[in-house]
C-alpha cells in the first residue's frame, strides 16, 4: 500500500516516521516544495530502518508529482504553521491557496485516492478539498479530532491521575480553540464515566485544557506541535490501508447529521478501506446541541472566506 505525503515538514516527516516505524505502509512518498528537503527528510527515516526494524520504503521528492502515482492515501501537510499568540484561523490566506493546488496536482497521478487533510484551518481546508475536486466524500477526511482525543484522553488521564489508555474519550466540532467540544459526560475510566471519580471543576479544567491545548504547545515550542498531530495521522492512515473500521472524530461533509448540511465538521465516523464508511449519529443533550450549532456556525463563517480561492 503507498502512502503521499505533501509536505515533509515537521508534521509530514513525523506522520511518515511512525507510518514506517509500525509497518503501517509498503510505500512511503514525501513530497515538498523546498528543494532537497523531503529527499532529506526520507533519508533520515530510511537510516533508521536496520535500528527500528521496519521494511517500508520511505522516498522523497521535490515537488515531482509523477511519483506519487497510484497512491492509496495522500496527506496534505503542506502550508504554514501558526507562531504563538494566533489563532488557526489566520492561517487561512496563505494555506487555501497551497492546498488547492496541492490536492488537484495529487489527483491528476492518483484519481482514485482517499485525501487526508491536515493543514489548517482543517475544517475549512478540508471543504476546500471536496469542492475544488469534486471527489464523493467518502475520500475527504479531515484529521483533528484523532489528535483532540488524545489530548483529551491526556489531560483526563492526568487529572485522574491514571494511564491514558485506561481513559476513553471524544472531542467533536470544529478543530480551532473555541469550537471544538470534549464530550465530558460521555468520558470514562475503563467504562465508569469519569464524573465518579473528578469534580465537575477538574472537568471543565480538563475541557479547556484540551481545547488550547494546540495553542499551548503552540507557546511553548515557538511552532506548533508535530509529534501527536503526525501519530494522530498514522492512525487515521492505518484505519483506512488496513480496513480497522475504526471509530474516530473525523471532519467530514454533513448532508443533514446533526442538523448541519454543507459543511466539514468533526463528528464520530468508521474509517474503513472507503475512506468514511458510516457517520454515527449519538445523542447530544440540549447542551452539546448548541455547542455543536455554534462550531458549525464559526465553522461556516471561515468557509465563506474561501469564495475567491473556489471561484
Ligand atoms: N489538523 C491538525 O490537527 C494539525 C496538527 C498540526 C499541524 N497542522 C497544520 O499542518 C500544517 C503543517 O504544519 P507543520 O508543523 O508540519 O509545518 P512545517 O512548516 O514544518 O511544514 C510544512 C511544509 O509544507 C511545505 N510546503 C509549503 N507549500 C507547499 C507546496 N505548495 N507543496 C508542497 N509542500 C509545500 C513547506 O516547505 C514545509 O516543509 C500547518 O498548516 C499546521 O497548522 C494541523
Ligand atoms: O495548534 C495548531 O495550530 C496545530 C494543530 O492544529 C494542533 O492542534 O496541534
Amino acid at each position: 500500500m503507498k502512502v503521499t505525503i505533501v509536505g515533509a515538514g515537521n508534521v509530514g516527516a513525523t506522520c511518515a516516521d511512525v507510518i514506517a516505524y509500525r509497518g503501517i505502509a509498503s510505500e512511503v512518498v514525501l513530497l515538498d516544495i523546498k528543494e532537497g528537503f523531503a529527499e532529506g527528510k526520507a533519508m533520515d527515516i530510511m537510516q533508521c530502518a536496520t535500528n527500528t526494524g521496519f521494511n517500508t520504503k520511505v522516498s522523497g521528492v521535490t515537488n515531482d508529482y509523477s511519483k506519487t502515482v497510484n497512491s492509496d492515501v495522500v496527506v496534505i501537510t503542506s502550508g504554514i504553521p501558526r507562531k504563538p499568540g494566533m489563532t488557526r484561523e489566520e492561517l487561512i490566506g496563505i494555506n487555501a491557496g497551497i492546498v488547492k493546488s496541492v490536492a488537484e496536482n495529487v489527483l491528476k497521478y492518483s484519481p482514485n485516492t482517499i485525501v487526508v487533510v491536515v493543514s489548517n484551518p482543517m475544517d475549512t481546508m478540508t471543504y476546500l478539498t471536496l469542492k475544488a475536486t469534486g471527489l464523493p466524500k467518502n475520500r475527504i477526511i479531515g484529521m483533528g479530532g484523532a489528535l483532540d482525543s488524545s489530548r483529551f484522553r491526556y489531560y483526563l488521564s492526568k487529572a485522574l491521575d491514571k494511564p491514558s489508555n485506561d481513559v476513553s474519550a471524544m472531542v467533536i466540532g470544529g478543530h480551532g480553540d473555541t469550537t471544538m467540544i470534549p464530550l465530558t459526560r460521555l468520558a470514562s475510566y475503563n467504562g465508569i464515566p469519569v464524573s465518579e471519580f473528578l469534580s465537575q471543576e477538574a472537568l471543565d479544567k480538563v475541557a479547556a485544557d484540551t481545547m488550547v491545548g494546540g495553542a499551548t504547545l503552540t507557546g511553548l515550542l515557538g511552532t506548533s506541535a508535530w509529534y501527536a498531530p503526525g501519530a494522530s495521522v498514522a492512525y487515521l492512515v492505518d484505519s483506512i490501508l488496513n480496513d480497522q473500521k475504526k471509530m474516530i472524530a473525523c471532519s467530514v461533509f454533513l448532508e443533514g447529521e446533526y442538523g448541519q448540511n454543507d459543511i466539514c465538521l468533526g463528528v464520530p465516523c468508521i474509517i474503513g478501506k472507503n475512506g468514511v464508511e458510516e457517520i454515527l449519529s449519538i445523542n447530544l443533550d440540549e447542551k452539546e446541541k448548541a455547542l455543536l450549532a455554534k462550531s458549525a456556525d464559526a465553522v461556516r463563517n471561515m468557509n465563506a472566506d474561501l469564495k475567491s480561492v473556489l471561484a
